[in-house]
């Protein structure tokens, strides 16, 4: 089967998995679990990143080096649109990346992206030229509207950061996925390869995960481990899976080129 490649402002991706650098017990295991996960796009918050030599950041100097990453810097920390945009700017203008993660969000407790904030700094990175991907709650209006400001691609939660909780809402994620016409990458909240099978089947183009692989026992088993779900939530996608039916059909039938 012919498999179809993601692109993102511009870029073929050859990985659908958007990988989280942060919260591994050590550089080593990061290490590892980059690898084991073949994610192509790591995105890590700016202000941990020490953006005077970016090159010898604690985070950044263990990846490795003959890897062709895209960095994904995130704005996380913000609470204001132009708290984002200072930042964005920030990261741009150490040589960081000009692609940009939005994440705004005021309430510590729950992390919710804040959806006014997301979009007025979303309308103003694009025009400043930036590649933006918002991190936004799954509301397929506001989705719709980041779209039309010129996001790259869309970034609606599963439920909210680090919670492992999964897909709240998997109807208005079809929703979002039936309505966009740029990449819907869930990021946040998923916990398990069950879940990221779930978003890859409703025909999410992407995943973002950080917590489910830093924090699981084994991080280098459990980056592999999204890694193939993501590959067999996408094969059956495109696949077309069954309809759902309420009343038995025997399977031992003839088959229907037999019986036509
Ligand atoms: C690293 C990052 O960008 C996170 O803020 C992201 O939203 C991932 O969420 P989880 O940690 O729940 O996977």
């Amino acid at each position: 089967m012919n498999k179809q490649n993601l692109t993102i402002g511009g870029k073929e991706l050859r990985s659908r998995f958007f990988l989280g650098t942060g919260r591994y017990p050590n550089p080593f295991v990061q290490n590892e679990a980059i690898r084991a996960s073949d994610a192509e796009i790591l995105t890590f918050a700016i202000r941990r990143v020490n953006l005077e030599a970016p090159g010898e950041d604690a985070i950044l100097q263990h990846l490795e080096e003959e890897r062709n990453f895209t960095y994904l810097p995130n704005t996380s920390g913000a609470k204001t649109a132009e708290e984002a945009v200072r930042i964005a700017r920030l990261a741009r203008a150490s040589g960081l990346s000009d692609w940009i993660k939005v994440e705004i969000s005021a309430n510590e407790k729950t992390l919710l992206p804040d959806p006014i904030e997301t979009l007025k700094a979303t309308e103003t990175l694009v025009s400043e030229g930036f590649t933006v991907l918002p991190y936004t709650s799954d509301d397929p209006v506001l989705c719709k509207r980041l779209e039309e400001a010129g996001a790259a691609a869309v970034m609606p939660g599963g439920s909210p950061i680090g919670t492992g909780l999964g897909i709240l809402n998997p109807y208005n994620l079809g929703l979002i996925i039936e309505e966009a016409n740029v990449p819907i990458i869930v990021d946040a909240g998923l916990g398990s390869a069950m879940d990221v099978t779930q978003a890859m089947e409703l025909g999410a183009d992407g995943v973002l995960m950080n917590t489910p692989v830093a924090r699981a026992k084994n991080p280098v088993k459990m980056a592999e481990a999204m890694k193939l779900a993501i590959e067999a939530g996408r094969l059956s996608y495109e696949a077309g899976r069954i309809p759902k039916k309420k009343y038995a059909t025997a399977s031992s039938g003839l088959p229907s080129f037999i019986s036509n």
